[in-house]
Formats: structure tokens, sequence, C-alpha cells
């Protein structure tokens, strides 16, 4: 602040003082006039914006001072207005002395070289003038001073305000950080409150849909309640439909089972009244083909058969003389008869198996009759034999029955008897020694054989495999000795248990089906060692099967099972409790003649016997 007179100095002097002093125009009245009127505010402008405090400073120094000094120097442009005042100050003072020559040469005029003393005065005029002006500055420079610090207290106090107001906008800061908090969460309440205001409006989309859907099920579960309803009562017409059909089902089936035990009783009356023990006789047909000449067989009925033989005269005198042997049965087959003939009239006798009557059947002829095709047959449709198709009818037969409540288990067995020794031809054991087999009796009386092989069986397939595997038995045999099969017996049994729980009724029998040894006469034979032992036992067990019968027919007390493993076996399909079938095989050759003769009088026995009255087995 100090160098400011130093510089206005300086500055007057070079910018407005002449080297001849020219700066003391004639002007100079006119420039005082217009510096008089310099107001505060221009001043204020020069300090620098402060001005509220400098303007109430300054406006007493203006009087002072003669205001336009202080001006001038502050406005610094106009330096060049300060030598009207100083001038004006001179002329007022009066202590400047005026040249004589300035004075007299008016304004403008110089002073002459050689006035020295005008110059000093004029010089003296201006130092005064100059300390005038300094001591004006400096007083202004304490003003300035003053104001300054005035400024400095104004500055501190704007400090503190500032650092108070720095403060409340650091608290400001806080709170807007707060805020930015509030309202980050604000803004995350609000993207919530949009994503829950969409789900809600989903929501209420889906209400509205399933309030459609609800409405549509209460139409359809309505509709279906009257359906419902409607059903309901048909329901109640068809129970009591239902349940009277229940009870006339209930009252045929009683129908139903009383007419089965009434079918039963006089199928049984029929069987009884053909005799519980039949003979069929069966010609074979020639090898060669054609007819044979000494089998006659009547035209009228199939019962009768004549053996023709003619006897040559001895001499020759007298004419040859046919002797008629005549025999009837219940039934003669020719040699055309096929196996479906020859087994209908089985097919009864097999219906009373499954009724629970003990039902026997066997063939008896010499070797090569025709017994085993009989019982067999082979193994084409047409031409299978007893066996297969008893079998067939009983399944068949069963299975109808279970619609009535019967329930059926079946157990096979096949035994061959050769010489006496029992051979368990369902043996499938690879052992050599075979278990042995041996007859008895159980403590109900039933006829069973230790260690045979009993297998169930609940198809006809079963069973067929069964008999496949006693012909490949027998077979095996055959070839280790031979023609065995034709000395031997062989028994098929089948035993049938019948159970119908609802009307508690139950029944058991056994169907046995037997291929007897051929039934030569030793004599015929000639038989010897093995053969002879052969024969010995076929014949005796043959001929002790017509004693039993024959004891059965005469009711004798004691009937001799047991004098052959055949009869024995058989026991229980012989007798008082059974239907017993015989086949009488022929062969047709005139060299089977006597054997022939022989098997028909066996028969004709047989079939004189009228066995008991057979009962069923139930229970
Ligand atoms: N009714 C028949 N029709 C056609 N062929 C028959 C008839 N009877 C038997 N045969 C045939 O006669 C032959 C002898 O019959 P089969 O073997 O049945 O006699 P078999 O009495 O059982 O003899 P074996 O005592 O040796 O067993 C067989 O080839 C058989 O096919």
């Amino acid at each position: 602040m100090s160098r400011l007179p130093v510089m206005s100095f300086k500055r007057v002097l070079t910018s407005n003082t002449s080297e001849n002093g020219q700066d003391f125009e004639p002007s100079q009245k006119k420039m005082r006039m217009k510096v008089e009127p310099v107001k505060p505010q221009a001043a204020a402008t020069v300090i620098g914006g402060k001005r509220p405090p400098v303007a109430a400073t300054r406006a007493p120094l203006s009087k002072s001072v003669k205001g336009a000094g202080a001006a001038t120097v502050a406005a610094g442009p106009s330096r060049g207005v300060l030598k009207p005042s100083v001038s004006s100050t001179a002329a007022k003072g009066g202590n400047m002395k005026q040249p004589t020559g300035a004075k007299a040469g008016g304004a403008g005029a110089r002073r002459n070289p050689w006035d020295l003393r005008g110059k000093v005065s004029d010089m003296e005029d201006k130092i005064q003038n100059y300390q005038v002006k300094f001591k004006s500055v400096n007083q202004e420079n304490e003003v300035l001073k003053g104001s300054m610090a005035l400024s400095q207290t104004r500055a501190a106090e704007m400090e503190r305000e500032l650092e108070t107001q720095r403060s409340q906008i650091s608290e400001y800061q806080k709170e807007l950080q707060a805020l930015l908090g509030v309202r980050e969460k604000l803004e995350k309440v609000s993207s919530e409150f949009s994503s829950l205001e969409s789900k809600y409006k989903a929501m209420e989309a889906l209400r509205e849909t399933q309030e459609l859907e609800l409405q549509t099920l209460k139409i359809t579960v309505s509709a279906q309640e009257s359906t419902v309803n409607r059903l309901q009562a048909n329901l109640r017409v068809k129970e009591e439909e239902v349940t009277a059909l229940q009870a006339t089902v209930s009252q045929q089936r009683d129908e139903l089972h009383a007419g089965e035990m009434e079918r039963r009783r006089l199928h049984n009356a029929i069987q009884e009244l053909k005799g519980n023990i039949r003979v069929f006789c069966r010609v074979r047909p020639l090898v060669a083909g054609g007819l044979s000449h000494h089998i006659q067989l009547s035209g009228s009925d199939d019962k009768s058969i004549t053996l023709a033989k003619t006897e040559e005269s001895h001499t020759g005198k007298t004419t040859d003389t046919q002797k008629n042997y005549n025999f009837s049965f219940d039934r003669v087959f020719g040699p055309q008869a096929s196996q479906q003939e020859v087994f209908e009239e089985i097919s009864l006798l097999v219906q009373s198996a499954l009724d629970g009557y003990n039902v026997c059947c066997f063939a008896y002829g010499q070797t090569g009759s025709g017994k085993t095709y009989t019982m067999e047959g082979d193994e084409f449709d047409e031409t299978r034999g007893v066996i297969p198709r008893a079998v067939q009818q009983i399944f068949k037969a069963a299975d109808k029955l279970a619609a009535q409540g019967w329930e059926f288990t079946f157990t096979a067995s096949f035994v061959e008897i050769y010489n006496e020794t029992l051979r368990d031809l369902l043996h499938t054991g690879k052992s050599v020694k075979k278990p042995d087999l041996d007859i008895r009796k159980t403590t109900n009386n039933e006829v069973t054989i230790t260690n045979l092989t009993y297998k169930k069986v609940s198809t006809e397939d079963q069973v067929l495999g069964l008999i496949a595997l006693a012909n490949q038995n027998r077979s095996t045999a055959q070839t280790a000795q031979n023609d065995r099969s034709s000395r031997s017996h062989s028994v098929f049994q089948l035993d049938i248990e019948g159970v119908n729980v609802g009307r508690d009724v139950k029944c058991k029998s056994t169907l046995c089906l037997v291929d007897l040894a051929g039934s030569e006469r030793m004599v015929k034979s000639q038989s010897q060692g093995e053969r002879f032992k052969e024969m010995t036992a076929i014949n005796g067990s043959l001929s002790n099967l017509g004693i039993v019968i024959t004891a059965l027919a005469n009711k004798e007390s004691y009937i001799p099972y047991r004098n052959s493993k055949l009869t024995y076996l058989l026991q229980g399909c012989l007798g008082g409790n059974s239907k017993t079938l015989m086949f009488v095989n022929i062969a047709p050759e005139p060299d089977s003649f006597a054997e022939s003769l022989n098997s028909l009088r066996f028969a004709s026995k047989v079939n004189d016997c009228v066995i008991g009255t057979a009962s069923a087995n139930r229970k």
C-alpha cells in the first residue's frame, strides 16, 4: 500500500509534468471543478469489491483530504487530475510564489531561464504539495489499514461462518448420504413393490382365470352330480336286479348241482345196467389185408362173434364138418372199427372215473393182437388209443366242472410188471440199481406202491409226456431183452381227487388202464428156460385175473388178489367199488385161431360175471 504515493509521484511527473513545468496549465481551474464531485462509490470500486465497510470509512476521509486527492490516488488512471488540485491548493494557500513572469505571462507562461527564484519557488510549492499529498496518502493508508483489519475481522468471521457452513455442509452431506441410502432403499422397495405389483397383477389374472375355471367346474360338478344321482338311481335298480339274478343264479346253481348229482346217479345207473364189468371184443385187421374167413361178425348187432373151424373128415368119406364157436360180448368191433368208435364206448366209463368211481380198463389177447394199439395207439391224432383220449376227456370235463365249483388234482403213475417184478416206467434217475417197488395197502385200504414215481399233472400234454417217457423206458429194456414188452403188463394209473368246497362234496377215484402181456399158452410157445419162467408168470397172473373176477362174480368171501402182482395192484379197480372194462383183442390170422378161441373163452367167462353194485367214493 505504501508504494502508491511513490509511484504516483513519479508518474505524475512523467506523464503530466513537462521539463518546463507545463502541467500548470491555465485550464487547471476547470479541472478542479471536475474533481470535486468524486463519489465514494468510485473509491469503493478501486479497493477491490469489499464495498460496504470501505465506503463507510471513506466518506469522512474525502472531506478532510479534499476527497479529490484521495479519489485521484485510489482511482489511479485519474492521475492527471491531481495537478489542478495542487494548483488549486497552492493558489488558495497563497504560499506559492507565483513567478512574475508567469503572472505576467498568464497561463502557460514559462519562467524565464534566469528566473531561478521563481523556479525554486515552484519547486518548493511542489514539495509542499507532495508533502500534503503524502500526509493524505498516509491518512488514507491508515484508513485502509483499519479497513483491512475490519476486513480481516470480517474475513475471520466469514471464515468461521464458512467453517460453520462447511460443518453444516458436512452434516448436510451426511444427511444426504443417509438420504441417498434411504433413497436406495426406497428404490429397492419401490422395485420390490413394482415386482410385487406385477406378481399381484399376475395372481389377480390367475385368480380370475381360476374363478372362471371354478365356475366351469361348478357347472360340471353340478351336471355330474345330477348324472351321479341318476346313475345311483339306476344302480339301485340294477342292484335289485343283480340281487334277484344272484338269487336266480344261486337257485340255478343249486339246480345245476342237483342236476349234476342226478346225472351222475343216472349215468351210474346206466353203467350198472350195462354191467360193472364189460367186455369188448376187437378184431385186428389182417396184416396182409382182406378178410378173415374163420372169424364171422354178426351183421344184425355189434355184439356177436363166431369163430368157425372146418374140420376135415379123417376118413375122407364124410364131408368136412364146420364147428362154430359163438361168443357175445357187450360190443364187438370188427377190423374196420376206428379208434374213435372204440373210445366212444369207453368214454362213458371215463366220465364215471371223474364222478368218483374206480375204473379199470385192460386189454387182453395174444401177442400182436392189437392190445397196445387199442390202449395207446400211435402218434397220429385219429389213431390215438384209449389212454390219450381218456386223459383228454378227463381234463376237458374237469375244466367244465370247475365252473360248478369243482377243483381236481391228478396224479399219474406208470408201472410195468415183468416176471412178477414191478418196474417204475417214470423213473428218471441215472442209477443202475433201481429202488425196489413193493405193493402196500394204506390204512384207508388203498393200494399204493412204495418208491414208485407219482407225478402231479394238470394238463393233457404233461400226461402225454409221461406216456412218452414210459415208452422210452420200455423200449430201453426191450433192446436188452428181446420182445420184453409183449411179456410184461404195463399199468397206467391216474388218481383223481375232486372237491367242491361250496357244496362240501369230495370225490376220489382211480382210472386204471392196463396193457396186459401176451396171453399165449405155454404149450404152443414150447418155452424153455427164461421164456418158460416168463410164460409161467404171465399165465399165472392172467389166470389169477380170471380167478379174481370169477370170485368177485360169485361173491366169494375170499378174493385171491394177492396171488399175483397184477391182481394185487388192480385190487382197488376190481370188485365192488369199481367199473371194469376188458378188451379182448383177436388176431385174425388163421394160425391164431386157437389163441383167439382161448382169449374169447377167457373173456366170455369174465363177461358172465356180474360184479356187485359200484358205489362212488364220496365223502
Ligand atoms: N385195429 C388195428 N388197426 C390197424 N392196425 C392194428 C390194429 N390193431 C393192431 N394193429 C397193428 O398190429 C400190430 C400189432 O399190434 P400191437 O402191437 O398193438 O399188438 P399187441 O397185442 O400189443 O402185441 P404185444 O403183446 O406184443 O404188445 C401193430 O403194428 C399194430 O399197429
